[in-house]
């Protein structure tokens, strides 16, 4: 079945065409990380940059997806009413799109120039947005490129490639990708102090000066003043290289990440001299060192009567990763103070996102600084350079894109390879699949959920050994913890937040370890029910059950990744978590799981609304506003995505449920503003009702809770002179009903109802409808309008950070607000303070 247009709104639901053809795994396809070459896909590639060190080669490069919305009637009429035209909104050459994060190694060179090559990365350009495969090759491409080996690398592209290399200054790029990082990417930074890690939210506004330090193979120390004010004031020359190089003679290792793993399981005591080895035993306290700090790194080795193979490589690897580490850390520190910077930001790959090596840093700024500076790590550590070449190309206006323009995810293969699947994700079904299957055994140790260590624990002047998580290193790529980067230009902070600075959508803590286990739990348990659902959403076909067991997998796999590692994605809430389940789906081609249930749900409560609305109107005005609240609440109890919930259908009929569930919600609730909304709306003694001018409702889910809960509400808003938006999710997700679906719905409900159907009339919702209403009469209706918007999520949780610029038009005018269901208003929002009213049910 064809996916519904909604697929093409806002966010990721769209992949780009992909030609699989030829597409293979190369190499062992029983290696733990393999790479996954799409030789003849044409994704339309715009942009690439390089950043070409000493040691590896990083790239960045951005695929555009069409814009495809839709000519949808709604949307149409929508932008006419709300005055939202294209003009008055910058355009920007990149009208949506993904930049992508990709590394080699400098000395394979090879491998990146065929990786380019069959991907054809470097025949885009950005003024050619209809690239195609067969265009001729662009003779006098070029593509940006900084580091070293832009210059030394530079005849090499033009034999290999035919392409230019247009230089950029790496110091130049290393300022711009990190200042765009740290003003575009919401908590990019965070500390890690003995084992935990805190993201920290920059102010963009007062971000400067820092300290940039760069760990690449050397170390470039950079005061930054500004956006390219800067001045690189240090550098070390003992860096990743030192201990790679050094690492690689003494231990015999083969590959950097083993060298790093060898330390994992290394005691540096064996072979580093503590002050309590000159001290026999006792601290050196008058000058504030205890026995177990390190007075002399290797320095063991000169009184022992060994050779290097009596060492174990673990105590080696340990004893180097921390004689460079403290090392960078006290040059930084002396840096900092030097020019009176207190952030230091760390960058480079040396780090790795290793949890030892920020500790290691981490301990020697604050323990020389006493306190005074803060060493602060990068999510995109080693990709500064290769973002600042990026960014050096000023035609794609990715400098003007703002945090709340920017999603990032994390495709299916992440919990395995991370970003080491070269390119954008794997777009063919089958190829994903079998990819699924073949990773299910490599996965079990990361399948498996681990619990998380306890947090090392740090003696003055260092660690006994490193606060490590397990013997085995998470494999390179997936450590890189980089997802896939999604450009939504007109995504839009909603406007009526009170303190959008302030604004955090999750009300649920997941650090809270606790917190975070009841909601695997809840997930766990729920997915074969889910995962039942979407394969009878696709026929139940082979195939489709196929697609369920590698979503169920793929689900999984991310579940236990996060589970492990909380915020290997990035900070973790709840309404991460809920959306990173619809993308799943998404991803193995379920575009809407329920959509046979809302519909039988949908028609079942259309059949039962007339009798309902008749029951209304017979109430007085009092009775009549605290039963549509108490039927609100009663029939978002029709929620697939809660077991209790489903439980109940067996209890009866859709209506009789509703009923007995009204019925239950006896006042006063646990939170119960009710008195002050009826005053409001109408009036007490002294005072005359006040009507709202235009309320936004957030509905939830479809059938009984948006036709026989908001609806109603909806019309008795309408009935006081309110002009509703019926505010609704650009994609499917659960049982939610999408701002596709609404007009259909509204429609057969405004048959019934000649409130609605009015209003429905002057929000544009019913041109078709016009024709055959209940009366057959055409006269110009003078009702407020009944709109529908969608809101630019595809998730049971609302960020609001981060809406459709639709919804954003017609917040302007809105003074009520109502959230409604456990995901919009409790799980998110529940603490979110609005301009205006605010009912949250
Ligand atoms: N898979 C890896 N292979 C090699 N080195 C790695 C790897 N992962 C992390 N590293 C570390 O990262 C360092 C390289 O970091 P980075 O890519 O930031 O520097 P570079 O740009 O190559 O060097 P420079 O900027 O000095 O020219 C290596 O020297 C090593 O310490
Ligand atoms: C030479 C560069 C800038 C190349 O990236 C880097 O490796 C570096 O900063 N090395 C340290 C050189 C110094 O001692 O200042
Ligand atoms: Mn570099």
């Amino acid at each position: 079945m064809a996916p519904p247009a909604s697929n093409s709104i806002h966010r990721s639901g769209s992949r780009p065409q992909l030609d699989l053809s030829k597409a293979a795994i190369q190499g062992n396809s029983e290696e733990r990380d393999p790479t996954i070459l799409l030789p003849n896909q044409s994704d339309d590639i715009s942009h690439l940059a390089l950043d070409i060190g000493g040691s590896l080669i990083k790239l960045v490069y951005f695929s555009r997806h069409e814009d495809r919305s839709s000519d949808d009637k709604r949307k149409k009429t929508v932008k006419e009413r709300l005055g939202i035209s294209n003009g008055n909104r910058r355009s920007y050459p990149i009208l949506g799109g993904r930049l992508h994060f990709v590394k080699f190694e400098t000395s394979k060179l090879n491998e990146c120039l065929d990786f380019i090559s069959s991907k054809q990365l470097h025949r885009g350009g950005i003024d050619s947005h209809r690239w195609n495969s067969e265009a001729p090759a662009n003779e006098n491409a070029v593509i940006k490129a900084t580091g070293g080996g832009a210059f030394k690398f530079a005849d090499i592209f033009k034999e290999r490639l035919g392409v230019s290399i247009d230089k950029e200054d790496e110091m130049d790029c290393l300022v711009a990708g990190a200042n765009f990082l740290l003003k575009a990417i919401r908590h990019e930074a965070f500390t890690h102090m003995e084992g935990h890690k805190e993201f920290v939210q920059i102010d963009p506004n007062d971000l400067f000066p820092y300290l940039l330090v760069n760990i690449g193979s050397g170390v470039s120390m950079i005061k930054v003043d500004g956006e390219g004010k800067f001045q690189r004031v240090s550098g070390t020359n003992v860096g990743g290289g030192t201990y790679w190089g050094l690492g690689r003679l003494l231990t015999k290792c083969k590959s950097f990440d083993e060298l790093l793993e060898l330390s994992q399981r290394g005691d540096n005591r064996t072979i580093d001299m503590l002050v309590g080895d000159i001290y026999g035993g006792m601290d050196y306290s008058k000058i504030g060192l205890s026995a177990s700090t390190i007075a002399s790194s290797f320095g063991k080795a000169i009184s022992d009567k060994k050779e290097l193979e009596d060492y174990r490589p673990e105590d080696i690897s340990l004893s180097l990763l921390r004689m460079i580490s403290y090392n960078i850390g006290q040059i930084s520190y002396l840096n900092a103070l030097r020019f009176g910077l207190k952030r230091i930001f760390f960058g480079g790959f040396f780090i790795r996102g290793h949890a030892y090596t920020m500790d290691t840093i981490s301990f020697a700024v604050q323990f020389w600084s006493q306190g005074e500076a803060q060493a602060m790590f990068l999510r995109h550590e080693g990709f500064l350079g290769a973002l600042g070449a990026f960014m050096s190309n000023e035609k794609h206006g990715l400098d003007d894109l703002m945090v709340h323009q920017l999603v990032e995810r994390f495709p299916m293969g992440a919990p395995y390879t991370g970003g080491k699947i070269h390119g954008p994700p794997l777009g063919d079904l089958n190829e994903k699949i079998s990819w699924m299957e073949k990773f299910v055994l490599k996965g079990t140790e990361i399948t498996a959920p681990v619990p998380m260590a306890p947090h090392g624990t740090t003696g003055l002047g260092g660690f006994e050994v490193p606060s490590s998580k397990g013997c085995t290193l998470r494999s390179d790529a997936s450590a890189l913890n980089v997802g896939v980067l999604h450009l939504v230009p007109t995504l839009e902070v909603f406007p009526l937040l009170a303190d959008p600075k302030m604004y955090e959508p999750n009300t649920i803590d997941l650090s809270d370890h606790s917190e975070l286990e009841y909601w695997f739990t809840v997930l766990s348990e729920h997915l074969p029910d889910l995962v039942d659902k979407a394969v009878a959403s696709e026929g139940g076909t082979d195939d489709a059950k196929r697609r369920g067991d590698a979503f169920a997998r793929a689900f999984s796999a991310h579940l236990a990744r996060l589970m492990e590692e909380p915020a290997a994605y990035g900070k973790l809430g709840l309404a991460n978590l809920l959306e990173l389940r619809e993308e799943c789906l998404r991803e193995f081609q379920f575009h809407d799981a329920y959509r046979s249930i809302k519909q039988r749900e949908n028609e079942a409560s259309l059949a039962v609304l007339p009798d309902l609305l008749m029951e209304l109107d017979r109430m007085d005005e009092e009775a009549r506003l605290l039963t549509l609240i108490e039927g609100v609440l009663a029939a978002n109890i029709f929620d697939w995505g809660s077991r209790a919930c489903v439980d109940l259908y067996h209890k009866g009929t859709i209506i009789e449920i509703y009923r007995m569930s009204r019925d239950k919600m006896q006042r006063p609730w646990r939170v119960d503003d009710f008195d002050l909304f009826k005053e409001r709306m109408l009036g007490s003694k002294g005072k005359k009702p006040r009507p709202h001018k235009r309320a936004l409702l957030f509905v939830d889910n479809s059938g009984a809770d948006v036709i026989l809960g908001m609806l109603p509400l909806a019309r008795e808003l309408l009935r006081r002179g309110t002009e509703v938006v019926l505010v609704a999710n650009s994609l499917p997700a659960l049982n939610d009903v999408t701002a596709m679906e609404l007009p259909d719905i509204v429609a057969e409900a405004a048959k019934h109802c000649d409130i609605l159907r009015r209003a429905a009339e002057a929000g544009g919702l019913l041109v078709d409808a016009m024709n055959n209403t209940l009366d057959g009469s055409k006269e110009n209706s003078s009702s407020v309008p009944l709109m529908v918007v969608e809101n630019g999520c595809g998730s049971p949780c609302i960020d609001l950070r981060q809406v459709s610029s639709e919804l954003a038009a017609a917040a302007k005018d809105a003074d009520l607000i109502i959230l409604e269901g456990m995901g919009r208003a409790l799980h998110t929002n529940f603490n979110a303070r609005f301009k205006c009213d605010a009912l949250k049910i």
